[in-house]
């Protein structure tokens, strides 16, 4: 483990966010842990009591090769909301500034809940997680129309704390001119572009993975990263 200038331990490995909620932030994760033989934590899991778990999902997603962990959360919440209305309504605190990283042995693929103004707690957005996990980032945007605006204005949030920026990954229908636009105006490679899978599943998951040069050309930087 490394410590940066956050003081708090890290690992290599990325931060996952998205655009929004429901953007493909899971998939996309259990894509990049396949690729790289990462290990998988999401910290903050809302809406248990109605959703699938996002870690089982990746669990099932990954299948049962590649030797890869799947680390417990720190906090899952049953309500299907950002995490800090999530906890108010159970009735708990969220601090962020407690959240300590698992130890991996391999690197560590960490995905947000919902996108980087999402509220933890009191004090902190989920930007302030990739902040403080001083990882580099991935945005998962949708590939449609729409996606200029959410990725533009996400990456700029980025920008404006000086978070390192790994890429986008366009997730839909392939959009040449939305990816055009993207790498253009938001000054960022888009790494990866996941077609609509007729099938989410392990085999889906493995044969994206194999299928995108980019993302074996990431594997050593991730490794070094965090
Ligand atoms: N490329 C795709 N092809 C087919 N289905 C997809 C694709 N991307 C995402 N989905 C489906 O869309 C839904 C939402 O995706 P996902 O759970 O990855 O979003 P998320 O950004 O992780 O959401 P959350 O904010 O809740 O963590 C899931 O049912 C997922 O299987
Ligand atoms: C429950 C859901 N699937 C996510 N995990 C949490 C999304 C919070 C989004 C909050 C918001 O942007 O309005
Ligand atoms: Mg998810």
């Amino acid at each position: 483990m490394n410590v940066p200038a956050t003081g708090v331990e890290t690992c290599p490995g990325v931060f996952v966010t998205g655009t929004d909620t429901d953007v493909g932030k899971t998939l996309v994760s259990a894509i990049l842990a396949k690729a790289w033989g990462a290990d998988y934590w999401k910290p903050y899991q809302t809406g248990v009591a109605t959703l699938p778990d996002d870690t089982e999902t990746v669990a099932a997603l990954l299948g049962p090769e590649g030797g890869h962990v799947l680390h417990a959360p720190a906090c899952v919440l049953q309500a299907p909301l950002a995490p800090w209305a999530a906890a108010r309504a159970e009735g708990v605190t969220i601090e962020m500034a407690g959240l300590r990283p698992p130890r991996t042995a391999a690197p560590l693929v960490v995905e947000g809940a919902g996108g980087l103004y999402v509220p933890v707690d009191d004090d902190h957005m989920m930007i302030d997680l990739a902040a403080r996990l001083a990882l580099p980032v991935v945005l998962v945007a949708r590939s449609t129309l729409g996606t200029i605006n959410h990725t533009l204005l996400s990456l700029r949030a980025l920008r404006a704390q000086a978070l390192p920026v790994m890429g986008v990954v366009m997730n839909g229908p392939p959009s040449p001119g939305n990816r055009e636009a993207l790498e253009r105006f938001g000054q960022v490679p888009v790494i990866a572009e996941i077609p609509r899978l007729e099938r989410v599943d392990a085999v889906s998951v493995a044969v994206a993975a194999a299928r995108i040069p980019a993302l074996a050309v990431l594997a050593r930087a991730v490794r070094q990263a965090g």
